[in-house]
C-alpha cells in the first residue's frame, strides 16, 4: 500500500521549545492514523510540518509522496482545531462559497446532507449550535473530496448521536480509500476510529500501534472498582480475595487489579461475604485511556490512590 503521509526525524523548535524532537511516522492510503497526546505534545506542529504550513529545521516531510509545501491543495482537506468562518452566511452559503475554490467540488447540498446539516442549510453560520458550527465546519472540509483530511478535534462540542454519526461518516471515507489524520484529546473517538494510533508526549512519538496492540501492551489489567465511600473502617484483611489478585486503596474505597470477566461473581461475592458495604462496584477493562496515562505518566485526580497496599489475597 503506498504510503500517503511520511514524517522522517522531523525536529523543530519554538525558541527553546522543541516542538518536535526527531519524530517518525508514515500513514498508508486509507488508513485512518490517531495523533494522541497532551496539550502542548506537539501534534498541531506536526500537522502543519505534514501540511506544509510550517518549516521544519531538520528532518523530512512528504505527502501524497512531494514536498508538503508543494502538495495539490485540492486534494488535502484540513479542519484545524479553531476555526471561525463568517458569521453572517447560511450554512449553505459557506459551503458554496468554499466549493467555489476547488475546480472540481461536490455539491453543497450533498454534502450538508452527509455531516447531518440538511435542515440547518438556511440558517447563518452565527446562529447554528456549537455542535452544528463544528459540522458546518467539517462539511468545508469534504467540499472538495480530499484524497487525505486532517481532522483536529472534530467532533468537539457535538452530542453524542452527532458525533457517532460523524465517526461513521469518517469510516466511510476511509473505506472508500480517503487518508485519515485524526488530532484527538477523545480517547473513545480514536479507539473507534484509528487503524493506528501514534502518542507524542514532549514531541516525541512514544508509541505507535493498533489500538488492541498498545491496550495489550501497556493498557494494564481489568480491574474492579469498589466505592465503598462512607465506609472508612473498610477491612481489606477480611475480604478474601484470590490470591492473584492486586488491591490498591483509593480515596473512597478499593480497586482489585486483574479481576478477569469470569472472576467478576466471586471477587463481589468475597465483599459481600466480608460484609462490606458498598455504593458502587464496576468492571473496568483497560482501553486506549489507560495506555495515554500509563504512558505519559499523567493521572487523573480521583484515581490516585489515598494508599496503595498489595495484599494478595488471603493466604
Ligand atoms: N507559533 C508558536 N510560537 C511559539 N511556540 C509555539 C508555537 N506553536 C507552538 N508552540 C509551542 O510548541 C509546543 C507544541 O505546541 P503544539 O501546538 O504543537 O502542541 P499540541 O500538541 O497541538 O497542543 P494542544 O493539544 O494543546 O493543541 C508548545 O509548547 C507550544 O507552546
Amino acid at each position: 500500500m503506498d504510503e500517503v503521509l511520511v514524517a522522517d526525524d522531523l525536529r523543530k523548535s519554538y525558541g527553546d521549545t522543541e516542538a518536535l524532537s526527531g519524530v517518525s511516522l508514515s500513514v498508508a492510503e486509507g488508513e485512518v492514523f490517531g495523533l494522541i497526546g497532551p496539550n502542548g505534545a506537539g501534534k498541531t506542529t506536526l500537522v502543519r510540518a505534514l501540511t506544509g504550513t510550517t518549516t521544519v529545521e531538520s528532518g523530512m516531510a512528504t505527502i501524497l509522496g512531494g514536498d508538503p509545501t508543494a502538495v495539490n491543495r485540492q486534494r488535502l482537506g484540513l479542519l484545524p482545531q479553531d476555526f471561525t468562518p463568517a458569521g453572517r452566511l447560511t450554512a449553505r452559503e459557506l459551503v458554496a462559497y468554499y466549493a467555489g475554490l476547488y475546480d472540481d467540488a461536490r455539491s453543497p447540498d450533498a454534502v450538508l446532507d452527509e455531516v447531518g446539516l440538511a435542515d440547518a442549510a438556511d440558517t447563518w453560520y452565527e446562529n447554528l449550535s456549537g455542535g452544528q458550527q463544528r459540522r458546518a465546519c467539517i462539511a468545508l472540509t469534504l467540499v472538495n473530496d480530499p484524497d487525505v483530511l486532517f481532522l483536529d478535534e472534530p467532533t468537539t462540542g457535538i452530542d453524542p448521536a452527532g458525533r457517532r454519526s460523524l465517526w461513521s461518516l469518517v469510516e466511510s471515507l476511509a473505506d472508500s480509500g480517503t487518508t485519515v489524520f485524526l488530532t484527538s484529546h477523545s480517547m473513545a473517538e480514536v479507539e473507534r476510529l484509528a487503524d493506528r494510533v501514534g502518542l507524542l508526549n514532549e514531541g516525541q512519538l512514544v508509541t505507535v500501534g493498533r489500538p488492541d496492540e498498545l491496550v495489550a501492551e501497556y493498557g494494564g489489567e481489568s480491574r474492579l472498582v469498589v466505592r465503598t465511600a462512607g465506609d472508612a473502617d473498610l477491612d481489606l484483611e477480611s475480604v478474601t480475595l484470590a490470591p492473584a489478585l492486586r488491591t490498591e486503596t483509593t480515596e473512597d474505597g478499593v480497586t482489585v487489579y486483574g479481576v478477569g470477566p469470569r472472576e467478576i461473581g466471586d471477587a463481589v461475592a468475597a465483599f459481600d461475604e466480608a460484609g462490606v458495604v458498598y455504593e458502587s462496584l464496576v468492571w473496568k477493562q483497560p482501553g486506549l485511556e489507560e495506555v495515554y496515562l500509563s504512558l505519559t505518566g499523567e493521572q487523573f485526580e480521583a484515581a490516585r490512590p489515598a494508599a496503595a497496599a498489595a495484599i494478595g489475597g488471603h493466604q
